[in-house]
């Protein structure tokens, strides 16, 4: 499946997210977005996921606008990690990785053995096994997000958008997690679009980078072209000093 932006015209709260951008996400397989607090970023990924009409130009996801899809066939395509979760009922972690399922449950169906298998092996790889019958509402902050990458991975979708996914994660589990959701882009189909706030997972994980610089400015292209002193300092407002050992590159406020 394929996901482009055409000419796309973005503003939230009297600030400029994006203007005129054209953005083919088949040129990489993860892509990660980056920027200020508050520039734009979430309305980015909001936009793109078709939970947030642009002010001008096109979603396209499979060449169609994404506000024309099924929310059920989009959900089988595209799944979206939302920046926090609310658990406004009582529910156990079991059943809220169900959840994934939806998508491709007919109305009023019930979940099935098979569904079920799918979600324990998602609980499995996120460690979570343990905690099948505990209601949401009693987890850590970094339990649940764990349970919300697991009920991502229970739906399966071809395109991963990720809103700070490695939020409330110790560094075990960032990188544990990150390695399982960027294993998902082995398919052609497969990507990730995820926002980050620590470059040096960018740089771990990311073949392709978003910069969000503010005023309607947004810097798209393969990581090794943007990751350089150019454009860091502007983005992140401070000096980055950069490490080399080998192939590993890192970055340290300076
Ligand atoms: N409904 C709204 N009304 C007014 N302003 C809004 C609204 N929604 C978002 N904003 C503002 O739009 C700006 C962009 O918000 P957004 O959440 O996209 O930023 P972000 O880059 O993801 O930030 P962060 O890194 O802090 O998560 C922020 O200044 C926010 O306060």
């Amino acid at each position: 499946m394929s996901i482009q932006l055409q000419w796309l015209d973005l503003a939230v709260g009297g600030k400029q997210v994006c203007r005129g951008l054209d953005l083919d996400f088949s040129q990489g397989k993860v892509w990660g977005v980056l920027g200020q607090n508050g520039i734009g970023k979430t309305t980015l990924l909001h936009t793109l996921a078709g939970l947030r009409k642009p002010d001008a130009g096109n979603v396209l996801v499979d060449g169609i606008d994404v506000s024309l899809w099924s929310r059920k066939r989009l959900a089988q395509k595209l799944g979206i990690l939302l920046q926090e979760v609310s658990d406004p009922f009582p529910s156990t972690v079991l059943d809220t990785a169900l959840i994934g399922r939806h998508p491709y449950l007919a109305p009023w169906q019930f979940e099935s053995s098979h569904d079920e298998k799918i979600a324990l092996d998602a609980l499995a790889q996120v460690d979570l096994l343990p905690l099948v019958k505990r209601d949401v509402n009693t987890l850590s902050g970094g339990e649940r997000q764990r349970l919300a990458l697991a009920t991502l991975l229970v739906q399966n979708p071809d395109i991963y958008v990720l809103d700070e996914p490695s939020n409330h994660l110790d560094l075990h589990y960032q990188i544990a997690l990150l390695d399982i959701i960027c294993a998902q882009t082995h398919s052609e189909q497969g990507r990730v679009i995820m926002t980050l706030h620590d470059i040096n997972l960018a740089v771990r994980y990311c073949d392709h980078l978003i910069f969000v610089m503010g005023e309607g400015e947004v810097v798209a292209g393969p990581a090794e072209e943007l990751l350089n002193d150019k454009y860091l300092h502007r983005l992140f407002k401070h000096c980055l000093v950069e490490l080399r050992n080998g192939d590993y590159r890192a970055f340290l406020p300076g």
